[in-house]
């Protein structure tokens, strides 16, 4: 698993160690340079990978973006070390005041040094960018976990510019060879930080050194798609104790959340949470997923969430909708029981229209009831899932994923045992029916801070899918971007559905018991769904149907990985 800190619980941490006089700068810029140093010699450049054989190091060229705090401080003790092996570097300074140690330690390595903000260089602007562009590779060093907003001023315009002309070239390339390696030092300059927000121009990096701990933003969409790889740099940060919100009662107030502020679930701990049956469980001992999606003009998204389901190894599905869906249904999926019966979880709405759409859709009174009926059986699931129906009427609470149309029908607050998944647009719907002011490219320019609110407003855990994936639960939030683009096609949610139905009916009552679990488990879905999209094609395209397909060699593989004795029982 992966832990995010942010800015504020990382300087708290810091904080002791810098009182005891520990070289963290020092440990940073040289952890950075070794990192380059290895990029260099493995003959990266715009994107290109390792295969090419050990270059020297000497002749290479190394452009530093350097700004006015301790980051650029990293950049030019890392540009030093650089220096002294031969290295040709350049520091772009584009502030008048950069880190004075960090300057003079470039210079005596013989590195040089460009301040933009004198007026004769920035006459000189197109000759900057050609210099930086012409480098090997690049380190932005011009903000990290100092940031403020957008970049501003002449780092804002020199990035504004360098993203620009980066992009133009490997637009006309049509690939990124020939083009600098950048290497974003902490952060990519530019992104929030704490957020994953992207406010204003952001040199995009092919690999992002960090130091003490990975940040939120490096994890969050829309940042964490240009943080490119994130190598962690361990400076013994202790992250778990008093001054980050932990357990511990040190000197330091505790800031921020408890723990980490965001996690990524990892492919080693997918064993870890994966219900794997044992020698005395049955069928309904494994979980019994209750679908109620589809209607006569939508069947395609029945078939998909109970094929996921069946596919991710549930114990048995109950299908419930329009007797024609049925049929499709159990003619795709012979696996499928159409009856009622208890369930230990609820998938419920992919393929079914929304309450406000349902009347808008004309094609007879068929149609319409069977519509209608569907959005009763929707209800009645949402308040057992809920609490609003009494136990001794309804049976035990259970777990349930709300997609689609079923959004529209949620009751006022909910359990977190609860899982929302809509994508943007329909996150946004969604507050908007709760009265907040916001459209789909609001969600998808802040997708934390829209999750999260959808979370406070409902109760729910809410699974934000997009290119990546953000989950946001009491206390917890995970983001997951583990699938390729390609998933983006329609169907792909409504296996999400399924397979994360499948996950909640095997730990239904635990589901109900502990309010993170869900969210943990709707990370593992995500992260599952996304590797099955790669194994259903890896580098090309993918139908719905065959990342269904795909999550039986998936799941087999990681708990092969995961843990030697758990996928033999
Ligand atoms: N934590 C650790 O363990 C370790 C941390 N270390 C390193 O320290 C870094 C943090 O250093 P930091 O505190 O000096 O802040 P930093 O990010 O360099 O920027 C601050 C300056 O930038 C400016 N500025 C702000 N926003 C801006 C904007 N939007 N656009 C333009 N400019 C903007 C603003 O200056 P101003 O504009 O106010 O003059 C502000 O003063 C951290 O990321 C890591 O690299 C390692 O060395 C050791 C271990
Ligand atoms: N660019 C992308 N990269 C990776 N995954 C994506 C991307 N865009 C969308 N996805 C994933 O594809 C799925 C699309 O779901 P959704 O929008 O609900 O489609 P549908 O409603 O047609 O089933 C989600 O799991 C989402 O996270
Ligand atoms: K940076």
């Amino acid at each position: 698993m992966i832990e995010a800190f942010t800015a504020a619980q990382v300087r708290a941490a810091e904080e002791p160690l810098l009182a005891r006089g520990a070289p963290l700068m020092e440990r940073a810029a040289f952890a950075l340079a070794t990192v380059v140093v290895q990029d260099l010699r493995r003959g990266r450049r715009g994107g290109s990978d390792g295969g090419a054989p050990a270059r020297r190091l000497a002749g290479a060229r190394a452009v530093l973006l350097v700004g006015s705090g301790n980051n650029g401080g990293d950049a030019l003790f890392a540009g030093a070390y650089l220096a002294r092996r031969g290295v040709a570097v350049q520091a772009v300074c584009t502030s008048g005041r950069p880190h004075a140690d960090g300057l003079s330690a470039l210079r005596r390595a013989g590195g040089r040094v460009l301040d933009l903000t004198a007026p004769a260089e920035l006459a000189r602007w197109s000759h900057v960018v050609d210099t930086v562009l012409a480098a090997d590779v690049v380190l932005d060093g011009l903000v990290g976990i100092g940031a403020t907003g957008a970049l501003r001023g002449v780092a804002g315009d020199l990035v504004a510019a360098l993203a620009d002309e980066l992009a133009g070239r490997a637009a006309r390339a049509g690939s990124r060879a020939g083009l600098p390696w950048v290497v974003a030092v902490d952060t990519p300059s530019g992104i929030g930080v704490d957020d994953g927000s992207v406010p204003g121009p952001v040199l995009p990096a092919d690999r992002t050194v960090t130091f003490g701990a990975h940040k939120p933003g490096l994890l969050l969409p829309p940042a964490t798609h240009l943080a490119g790889v994130v190598t962690l740099v361990d400076l013994d940060l202790d992250l778990g104790l008093a001054g980050v919100g932990g357990a511990g009662s040190g000197p330091i107030e505790p800031v921020g959340p408890v723990g980490a502020a965001v996690r990524r679930l990892e492919r080693a701990d997918v064993a870890r949470l994966w219900p794997v049956p044992g020698s005395t469980d049955q069928k309904y001992t494994r979980g019994v997923l209750g679908v109620v999606a589809g209607t006569p003009t939508f069947p395609g998204a029945a078939v998909l969430a109970v094929s996921a389901a069946v596919r991710a190894g549930v114990g048995m599905v109950r299908y419930r909708g329009p007797d024609d869906v049925a049929r499709v249904v159990v003619s795709a999926r012979p696996e499928a029981v159409p009856a009622e019966g208890r369930v230990q979880a609820w998938a419920l709405g992919s393929g079914v229209p929304a309450a406000e759409e349902r009347a808008a859709l004309r094609d007879g009174g068929g149609v319409r009831s069977a519509e209608a009926g569907q959005h009763e059986r929707i209800r009645y699931a949402l308040a057992v899932a809920c609490g609003v129906l009494a136990e001794d009427v309804a049976g035990p609470r259970v777990p349930a994923v709300v997609d689609a149309g079923a959004l529209s029908l949620l009751p006022e607050r909910c359990p977190p045992s609860v899982v929302l998944t809509p994508h943007a647009g329909e996150l946004a719907g969604l507050l908007r029916a709760r009265g907040d002011e916001v459209d789909r490219e609001d969600v998808e320019a802040r997708p934390l801070r829209w999750a999260r609110r959808a979370h406070d407003l409902t109760g729910a855990t809410v699974l934000l899918k997009g290119s990546a994936t953000v989950v946001v639960g009491p206390e917890v939030t995970w983001s997951q971007a583990d699938g390729p683009a390609w998933l983006a096609t329609a169907g792909s949610g409504d296996v999400l559905t399924g397979l994360l139905g499948a996950l909640l009916a095997a730990h239904g009552e635990r589901v109900v018991h502990e309010p993170g679990a869900a969210a943990e488990l709707a990370a593992a879905a995500a992260l599952v769904h996304g590797l099955a999209g790669t194994r259903a094609n890896p580098g090309g395209p993918v139908a719905a149907l065959d990342v269904a397909e795909a999550l039986p060699g998936v799941v087999a593989a990681l708990l092969h990985e995961g843990d030697g004795t758990r996928h033999r029982r």
